[in-house]
């Protein structure tokens, strides 16, 4: 196979590292062990791991909770929306990041297409709401999640909003 390969598929690679060309024969059996060795083993393993799993939540809770550590760092579940500003005093300001690692709009060739628009929308309503209106939220409330096609807040959330200028 020529260095100048733009196929990136698993056998491809194999093939474009290889020194010598294999047959027909020794290819075929390459992918065999991938398929037979790399599928059935993992699933396998994946399928009895999160049943066994599913009997400890603690468990469950401490690979979430170290996960999110190794990404976001110990305060991951926490609202500090300073996390994303430049640490130098005098700059503060956004300091993008990757999409890999914010990865709301998802990352890589099927990324959100509509993510600056979307940006664009939600930051002119919270900058016109948030400069004339105070947004409460009753302390006790807990929103609850409704899994869907987007994560909606169940049944809205329940404000107070007052004039920030003086009305109510
Ligand atoms: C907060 C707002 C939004 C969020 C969180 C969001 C999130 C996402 C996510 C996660 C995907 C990837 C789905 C996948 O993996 O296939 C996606 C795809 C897409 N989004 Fe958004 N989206 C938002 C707003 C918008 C808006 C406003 C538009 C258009 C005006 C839009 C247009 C699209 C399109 C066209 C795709 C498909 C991209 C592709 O598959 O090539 N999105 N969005």
């Amino acid at each position: 196979m020529s260095m100048g390969c733009e196929k990136h598929d698993l056998l491809s690679r194999f093939m474009a590292s290889q020194g010598e060309s294999y047959t027909e024969t020794a290819l075929r059996d390459v992918v065999i062990s991938f398929l037979l060795a790399g599928r059935e083993t993992t699933s396998s393993a994946l399928t009895w791991f999160f049943w066994l799993l599913s009997s400890r939540p603690d468990v469950e809770r401490r690979i979430r909770d170290e996960v999110a550590a190794s990404v976001w760092g110990e305060d991951a579940r926490a609202y500090r929306p300073e996390r994303w500003l430049d640490p130098d005093p005098a700059e503060a300001t956004f300091r993008p990041e990757s999409p890999f690692r914010y990865i709301v709009f998802h990352a890589g060739p099927r990324i959100c297409l509509g993510k600056e628009m979307a940006y664009i929308q939600m930051k002119s309503i919270v900058a016109s709401v948030v400069e004339e209106f105070e947004v409460a939220v009753d302390g006790g409330y807990t929103p609850r999640q409704v899994a869907s096609l987007t994560l909606r807040m169940a049944d809205g959330l329940p404000v107070r909003v007052k004039d920030f200028r003086g009305g109510n």
